[in-house]
């Protein structure tokens, strides 16, 4: 067939079916700009909160910052700054009082630093203090108050918004450990397919908490469905749509510094020179300590007695089994008026889930090196990690670890002995789920404690009820409409195609 020279005159139907075209591709490419545009996240306004964890030991000031417009969104509070404070905690000011508030000077500080000028006027500052505080409060209660007081006074001296300072209950420091971690686990997201998961487990999908403090230890977790008892041992909880139903216990005068204080006036008793071998110390280790300190505190008041010498002095004896026996004896057994207890006749449900165990329990299994997430330490090799450093005189491992600060060098053969007596005599832990035990420090940037607990619930940060969110994330978003409006276009031009070949295509020629 003869080919012509001649263009082929294009109708109007087709010149509209063009111009449709061109209109649908200018559409989409505008439908493309207006959501790249309008879903453009905001600039990010980013808000601060500041708590001070006044612990028996010592303080921590701890600064979290979030963006603003997600402040009621699980996961978005972080910790960006921690700074400990130098010397005592605050009830170490009990002969002087007056000093307890300029002692977190040097922290206000730094917080001053780390968060914008302009910000400062509208961030809120915390203070709880927990067991030497308690201890200090049921001791000499004018001088808990005034130590309070002089904190109260330099906290509102600082350019923050101070929303106060107080001694916060051993439940309460339970509850926010626990509320800590399992916000920064993701514990309480609830959607999509978490959420069906979720439905599918009957089980606690929670962490517990357990923590290991100078003067308290608390342990915090979801039970398995059971009866209720002791009634003071439960909290209920409505957290992003669910409801929790926790069990929590702080044992006072069970952290670890109470607990070798009421090892040492136990043992005490039996001397009669005032010198004492010690299996929980290393042989070759030598301590003397003041007999009226070791008295000072309603821990070990009621072994209070009239003695014939004012100081005791410690040798150590470096014996892991000998150790283990004589601090078993802190944990009393023998009653339990519920269907489970722990010791002391409290109530104890049984255990339930993976625990995260932070605080002491941390600093002294991580010295051990039995921290590792990868290949977790069996229960029997925690144990025999402990026996063997018990057994290293202190000769040999007081050069071998130059850097670390004497006092708690030498008490970590005790520590460790006292952790697994804790959790094995007293909880009940067992080679089965010692391993659901997470020695841990921090969860992502924040350290675990309760302090970031405590903050979302004073801040009003942990809705009810869910918070409604958009189904799909900025970015798929808008990957879904540019992918919407290519399929669009393509689709427009396709059928143009098809219905309206150029005539030449129609009648074969090429
Ligand atoms: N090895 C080691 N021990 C530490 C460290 N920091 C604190 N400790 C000790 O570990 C124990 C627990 O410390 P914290 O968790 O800070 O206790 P706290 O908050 O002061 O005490 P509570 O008020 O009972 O909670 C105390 O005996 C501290 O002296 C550390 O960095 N390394
Ligand atoms: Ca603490």
């Amino acid at each position: 067939m003869a080919v012509t020279g001649t263009k082929p005159k294009m109708s109007w139907t087709r010149k509209i079916l063009l111009i449709l075209g061109f209109l649908s591709t200018l559409a989409a490419i505008a439908l493309i700009a207006v959501a790249v545009t309008q879903n453009k996240p905001l600039r990010k306004n980013i808000k601060y909160g500041i708590v001070l964890d006044a612990g028996s030991s010592h303080t921590n000031l701890y600064v979290y910052d979030w963006p603003a417009e997600k402040e009621n969104n699980t996961g978005v509070v972080q910790q960006v700054e921690v700074c400990k404070v130098e010397g005592s905690g605050i009830s170490g000011y009990s002969q002087a009082t007056e000093k307890a508030g300029p002692s977190l000077m040097q922290c206000l500080r730094r917080a001053e630093e780390v968060i914008p000028p302009n910000q400062h006027p509208e961030t809120p500052v915390y203070l709880g203090a927990t067991a030497g505080m308690r201890l200090l409060s049921l001791e000499d209660k004018s001088a808990a108050d005034k130590v309070l007081s002089s904190v109260e006074k330099t906290l509102r001296s600082a350019p923050f918004n101070f929303q106060g300072a107080r001694i916060i209950s051993g439940q309460e420091e339970g509850a926010y450990g626990w509320i800590t971690i399992n916000y920064l686990l993701g514990s309480f997201k609830q959607s999509g397919w978490t959420k069906f998961l979720h439905t599918l487990k009957s089980v606690s999908e929670t962490s517990g908490a357990l923590d290991l403090g100078g003067a308290s230890t608390q342990i915090t977790f979801v039970p398995d469905e059971i009866p209720y008892e002791s009634p003071e041992s439960w909290l209920h909880f409505r957290l992003y749509g669910k409801d929790y139903k926790v069990y929590t216990h702080s044992f006072l005068c069970y952290g670890k510094d109470q607990a070798l204080k009421r090892k040492l006036a136990r043992d005490l008793q039996t001397s009669e020179n005032g010198s004492l071998l010690d299996p929980c110390f290393h042989r070759g280790y030598q301590r003397t300590i003041n007999i009226s300190d070791l008295f000072r505190n309603p821990c070990t008041s009621a072994e209070k007695k009239q003695l014939p010498f004012s100081q005791l002095y410690i040798q150590g004896e470096g014996d892991y089994q000998k150790c283990r026996r004589s601090i078993q004896n802190l944990f009393n057994k023998t009653d339990c008026p519920y269907s489970s207890c722990s010791f002391n006749g409290i109530y104890l449900p049984p255990l339930q889930g993976d625990f995260g165990a932070f605080s002491a329990f941390y600093f002294v299994m991580n010295f051990l090196n039995l921290t590792s997430e990868k290949s977790p330490v069996a229960l029997d090799k925690v144990a025999s990690a402990v026996q063997s450093f018990c057994a290293r005189p202190w000769q040999e491992v007081k050069p071998a670890y130059r850097q670390i600060k004497e006092k708690y060098l030498s008490e970590y053969c005790f520590s460790g002995t006292y952790i697994l007596s804790l959790l094995q005599n007293g909880y009940e832990f067992t080679e089965e789920n010692w391993q659901r035990i997470h020695f841990l420090e921090k969860i992502g940037s924040s350290d675990a404690g309760w302090t970031l607990g405590y903050m979302l619930n004073l801040t009003n940060m942990i809705p009810a009820e869910e918070p409604a969110m958009p189904p799909l994330s900025h970015g798929s978003y808008v990957g879904l409409m540019v992918l919407c409006s290519l399929v669009l276009v393509s689709v427009v031009l396709l059928a143009w195609l098809l219905f309206h070949k150029p005539k030449c295509l129609q009648k074969g020629i090429v």
